[in-house]
C-alpha cells in the first residue's frame, strides 16, 4: 500500500546517495562504468555477471532493490569479479584487488552505520509479502 511505496522511495534514496558517494571517489574510478569490451576483449568470457556502480543507480532507478541485501548481491559482484579477473601478483593486479576490498568495506560500513536495523526490517518483511 501507500506506506509500503514510502518506505521503497527511502530506500532507492539511501542507495543512491550511497552509490553516488563511491562514485565520487577517486580510488573506485575503476568500478564506476562497466569494463569496456573493446579494451579488455576476454572480459565477458572470464566474468559472468558484469556489474559497476552505474549499473546499480540503474538498476534503483528501475525499482529492481526491495532490501539492503539484494543490492549488496549485486555490489558484491563487482568485488568478486575484481578478484577474479585480476588474480595475479603483478602490481596492477594487486592494486585493483585492494580497491576493490576497499569499495566492499566501505560500502558495508557505510550501511552498518547509517541505516536503520528497524528500516531494514521493514523492506525485508515487504519482500517476504509479495
Ligand atoms: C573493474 O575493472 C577491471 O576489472 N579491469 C580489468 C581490466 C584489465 C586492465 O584493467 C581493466 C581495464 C583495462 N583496460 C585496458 C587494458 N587493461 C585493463 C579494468
Amino acid at each position: 500500500e501507500e506506506q509500503e511505496e514510502d518506505v521503497l522511495r527511502e530506500l532507492r534514496l539511501f542507495l543512491r546517495n550511497l552509490t553516488e558517494r563511491l562514485m565520487l571517489d577517486r580510488r573506485f574510478k575503476a568500478f564506476t562504468k562497466p569494463v569496456d569490451i573493446e579494451e579488455v576483449p576476454d572480459y565477458l568470457i572470464v566474468i559472468q555477471k558484469p556489474m559497476d556502480l552505474s549499473t546499480l543507480l540503474s538498476n534503483i532507478d528501475e525499482h529492481k532493490y526491495v532490501t539492503v541485501n539484494e543490492f549488496m548481491s549485486d555490489a558484491y559482484l563487482i568485488w568478486q569479479n575484481a578478484l577474479e579477473y585480476n588474480p595475479d601478483r603483478d602490481p596492477e593486479d594487486r592494486h585493483i584487488r585492494h580497491r576493490a576490498c576497499a569499495l566492499k568495506d566501505t560500502m558495508r560500513t557505510i550501511i552498518r552505520h547509517e541505516l536503520d536495523k528497524d528500516f531494514q526490517r521493514v523492506c525485508e518483511e515487504i519482500r517476504e509479502s509479495r
